[in-house]
């Protein structure tokens, strides 16, 4: 099986928690179908998060607004195929949780049921609290997601660092310990100031997930395509490119145009 082959055991919740408890970091890449994931997977990766992300890196959109709960399970469901060890999380997208409790108890219980991933997560703190519980109690397992919350890019004008200033800073603890206390079993802390992440890390249960706010979270997670250095262009600091497989990709397209092009492919061996 090469490397397609892991002998990890399966992740969960209560493997984050023991996680937490023994210090050792989790590890959270994207994917977003099964081919991929079944690669990162294998790898022996922690999580493997179906990010609305999948809205810039696989449509082509410039926010995560426009991707919706029929194409979230779409990726969902074919992630959820690949992954034998990976606990499985996937965003909800933009619009379904904010209408009400009941609508979003509605949309999460479809995601799990016709996608097989392990837990939801949504971006906000307080707002969205009484979701967040109402799925908690529905036996849904939510990861939140605080500080920069890419749905809300219109009210934010920008993907700029989120708590610098201390009332927000103030905010973003009070909702972490909302949050914990609801009972989330992770939250997501996304380009926040290194030492607010760590000073909430602390303060809280839940398995915090950086991306941009330094190392002093219990876990980091990036996209995928970023930290693969398949999205050129894309590179705030906070970001290192882990292989260059945008380039190795283009390599391969091009030994192959170039082999079918000089007719050497497909050679004899290669014909029936
Ligand atoms: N490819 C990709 N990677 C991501 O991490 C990602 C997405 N897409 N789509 C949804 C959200 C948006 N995210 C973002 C978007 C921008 C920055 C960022 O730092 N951008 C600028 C600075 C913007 C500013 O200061 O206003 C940069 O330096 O590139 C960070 C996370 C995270 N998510
Ligand atoms: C960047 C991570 C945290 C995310 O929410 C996504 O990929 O959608
Ligand atoms: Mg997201």
């Amino acid at each position: 099986m090469g490397y397609l082959s892991t002998d990890k055991k399966k992740i969960t919740t209560k493997t984050y928690a023991e996680m937490k408890a023994a210090g050792e970091k989790v590890t959270m890449l994207t994917a977003y179908d099964f081919t991929t994931a079944g690669i990162i997977d294998a790898a022996g990766i922690d999580t493997i998060l179906i990010g609305d992300s999948a809205s810039n890196v696989m449509a082509g959109n410039a926010d995560t607004l426009p991707v919706t709960v029929d194409q979230m399970i779409y990726h969902a469901r074919s992630v959820a195929r690949a992954c034998n060890h990976a606990l499985v999380l996937c965003d909800m997208p933009f619009g379904s949780y904010q209408v009400c409790k009941e609508d979003a108890l509605r949309n999460a219980c479809r995601m799990m049921k016709e996608t097989g991933v392990d837990a939801l997560k949504l971006e906000g703190g307080v707002e969205i609290l009484d979701t967040v519980q109402a799925l908690i109690n529905a036996g849904i397992p939510v990861c939140g997601h605080l500080g920069l919350t890419p749905q809300s890019v219109n009210k934010f004008g920008g993907y700029g660092i989120r708590a610098k200033e201390d009332a927000e800073a103030e905010k973003l603890v009070s909702d972490a310990k909302a949050l914990d206390k609801a009972g989330c079993f992770a939250i997501v802390l996304e380009k926040v100031p290194a030492k607010l992440a760590a000073e909430v890390s602390r303060q809280v249960n839940a398995v915090t997930i950086g991306i941009g706010a330094g190392n002093g979270c219990d876990g980091q997670v990036l996209v995928y395509a970023d930290a693969l250095g398949m999205t050129q262009g894309f590179k705030p600091k906070f970001l290192r490119h882990f292989a260059q497989v945008g380039e190795e990709m283009q390599k391969g397209v091009k030994a192959y145009i170039d082999a079918v092009k000089s007719v050497e492919y497909p050679s004899a061996e290669e014909s029936y």
